[in-house]
C-alpha cells in the first residue's frame, strides 16, 4: 500500500465556525475515492486543503509526499482538479485549452503535440478538436478535463460532481474512463451527492457529517456497520411463520414483513439455503427467496438519520 494523500488531525476554522473538525484520511495510489455528505459537511473545505488553496487550522497534510501550502505549484502540477464547473477558455479550441495545459506544466511543443492528440484520443474528443469549447456540452467539457488530467499526467485527479447534469450514456463513458485511469495508476477523489453513482464507481466512501468524517470504508463494510447486515434477503412464503421459524439461526439480525406473505432478512452472510432448508422443514412453502445488494442510498439516509444515535466511530 502506498498512500498519496494523508490528511491527520485536519481542521479549519472561518471564525469560531470548524468547516472542517479534526479529519483523518488515508487515499492509497489508484484507489477511486469518495466524499459524501450533506451540503455544508466540509468536503469542498477538505480539497481546497488538499489542493493547498486554503489554510488548516490545525493538522497535516500530505499531497504525493508533499505539503500542498509550502509547495502549491508542485502539488499544483501533478494533481488535476475538476470543480463542479470546469473553467475553460471558452473561446478557445479544445486543442488550444489542452495546449495552455500543456505549457503550464512545461512541457516543450513537440512533447505537447503528441500527449494533446493522445489525450483527445482518449476522451473521444478528436473530431472536435478544433472547435471552440463555448459550443460545447457538458459531458464533452468533462471529458476535456480528463484529457488535462492526461495532458500533465496528473497522478490525482479531485473532481467535483463530475457526473452532474450527465446523461446515462455520457455518464458511463465517463465513468469507463475514471475506471480506466485509476486502473493505470490514477488515483480519483470524487466528490458527489448522485449515490448510485458512486457505489458504481468508488472502492471506498468516506461519510462527511459537520466537519467531520463519521465514517470510511468500503461501501459493503460501511453497510454491515450501519444496517447491521451486509445481506439483504427477501423470502416469499406461504404456511409457515418465519418469525419462529427464524429463531436462532446463525447471522441473521432483523427481519422486517415488507407485506403479507412477503419478509425481508437482514444478515451478516448468505444464509439463503439455510433459510430455504428450515422454510421447508416446518413445512412452509417457499414462493421466492432472492438476495438484493444493499445501497448505498440505504446506508447514507440511515446514518444521517440516525444523527441521535451515533452510529460513528
Ligand atoms: N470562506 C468561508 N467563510 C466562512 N464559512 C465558510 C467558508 N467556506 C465554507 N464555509 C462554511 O463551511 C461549511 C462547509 O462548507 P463546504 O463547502 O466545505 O461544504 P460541502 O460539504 O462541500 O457542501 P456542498 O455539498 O454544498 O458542496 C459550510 O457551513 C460553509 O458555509
Amino acid at each position: 500500500m502506498s498512500p498519496v494523500i494523508e490528511a491527520r488531525g485536519l481542521v479549519k476554522r472561518y471564525g469560531r465556525f470548524a468547516a472542517v473538525d479534526g479529519i483523518d484520511l488515508t487515499v492509497e495510489k489508484g484507489e477511486v475515492f469518495g466524499l459524501l455528505g450533506p451540503n455544508g459537511s466540509g468536503k469542498t473545505t477538505t480539497i481546497l486543503l488538499l489542493l493547498g488553496l486554503t489554510e488548516p487550522t490545525a493538522g497535516s497534510i500530505s499531497v504525493l509526499g508533499l505539503d500542498p501550502l509550502r509547495q502549491p505549484l508542485a502539488v499544483k502540477r501533478r494533481v488535476g482538479y475538476l470543480p463542479d464547473q470546469i473553467g475553460f477558455y471558452d473561446h478557445l479550441t479544445a486543442w488550444e485549452n489542452l495546449a495552455f495545459t500543456a505549457r503550464l506544466a512545461g512541457l516543450i511543443s513537440k512533447e505537447a503535440q503528441g500527449r494533446i492528440a493522445d489525450a483527445l484520443g482518449r476522451v473521444r474528443l478528436t473530431e472536435v478538436a478544433h472547435r471552440r469549447v463555448a459550443t460545447f456540452s457538458r459531458g464533452m467539457r468533462q471529458r476535456l478535463g480528463l484529457a488535462e488530467v492526461l495532458v500533465k499526467q496528473a497522478e490525482i485527479a479531485i473532481l467535483d460532481e463530475p457526473t452532474s447534469g450527465l446523461d446515462p450514456q455520457s455518464t458511463q463513458e465517463l465513468l469507463d474512463l475514471i475506471r480506466e485511469l485509476a486502473a493505470e495508476g490514477v488515483t480519483f477523489v470524487l466528490s458527489s451527492h448522485q449515490l448510485a453513482m458512486m457505489q458504481t464507481i468508488c472502492g471506498r466512501v468516506a461519510l462527511f457529517r459537520r466537519g467531520r468524517v463519521g465514517l470510511v470504508g468500503r461501501v459493503e463494510d460501511l453497510t454491515a456497520n450501519v444496517l447491521g447486515g451486509t445481506f439483504r434477503i427477501e423470502v416469499e412464503i406461504e404456511k409457515a411463520d418465519l418469525v419462529k421459524v427464524l429463531a436462532g439461526v446463525p447471522h441473521v439480525s432483523g427481519l422486517t414483513r415488507l407485506q403479507d406473505e412477503r419478509w425481508r432478512v437482514d444478515a451478516a452472510a448468505d444464509v439463503r439455503a439455510d433459510i430455504a432448508r428450515r422454510i421447508i422443514g416446518a413445512g412452509g412453502a417457499l414462493h421466492s427467496i432472492t438476495m438484493s445488494q444493499t445501497t448505498l442510498d440505504e446506508v447514507y439516509v440511515r446514518f444521517f438519520e440516525g444523527e441521535n444515535h451515533d452510529v460513528a466511530a
